[in-house]
């Protein structure tokens, strides 16, 4: 199976904050904004396995900035790692200036997909290829982060956490 570069699954999605979609201090409702990452990141999953995925985990998610009603917000996801049925994608969304049009990172979120077949069952995925120095970093700490998932779902023992454990013997 050839392999595929993050710039290939890179999916770019960009909407208002509308009135129904706030919370009571006019600010975007953080449900909302899972759900725009996780349809963003579910296309860019699909884009790299060609396979139809599901969301198997949200690892991480950040509201570094709140989000106003009416704000211009693009959500840009692309895979940064791909196991063998699962991906790894970071998501990052940024707000527009209305005046400027500069863009502010606001948030960023890690998820993860598994590719299945029609039965649900996991298929194995092209691996990744990561090109710029960014995707190398995210690249090479994404198996900790699988293995964090894994620990806290209960789906990994922590003595088979080996990369987390040298990450965590690394800081002493
Ligand atoms: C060409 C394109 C144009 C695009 C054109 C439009 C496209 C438009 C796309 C729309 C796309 C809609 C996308 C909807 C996205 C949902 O909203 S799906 C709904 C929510 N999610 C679900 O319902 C999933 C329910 N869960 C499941 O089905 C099963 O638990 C799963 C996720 C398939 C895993 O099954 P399992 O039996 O645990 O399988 P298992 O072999 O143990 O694990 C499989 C892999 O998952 C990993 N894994 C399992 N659990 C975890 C965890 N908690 N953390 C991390 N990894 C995990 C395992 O480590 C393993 O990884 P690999 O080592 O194989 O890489």
């Amino acid at each position: 199976m050839k392999g595929k570069t993050p710039e290939e699954s890179k999916t770019i999605m960009t909407d208002l904050v509308l009135p129904g979609e706030t919370n009571p201090l006019n600010n975007l409702f953080g449900g909302e904004l899972l759900a725009r990452m996780d349809r963003c990141a579910a296309i860019a999953a699909r884009r790299h396995s060609a396979r139809f995925v599901v969301t198997a985990s949200v690892n991480h998610v950040a509201f570094n900035k709140a989000v106003p009603l009416d704000s211009v917000v693009t959500v840009e996801a692309k895979v940064s790692r791909a196991f063998k049925t699962s991906m790894e994608v970071f998501i990052d969304a940024w707000i527009e200036d209305r005046q400027s049009g500069d863009r502010t990172k606001a948030n960023e979120g890690i998820y993860t997909f598994v590719a299945v077949d029609e039965t649900g069952r996991p298929v194995k995925i092209p691996e990744l290829l990561p090109e710029t120095e960014l995707e190398k970093a995210r690249y090479d700490a994404a198996l900790r982060r699988k293995q964090l998932s894994l620990l806290l779902s209960g789906k990994m023992k922590p003595s088979e956490a080996t990369e987390l454990k040298a990450f965590f013997m690394e800081g002493e």
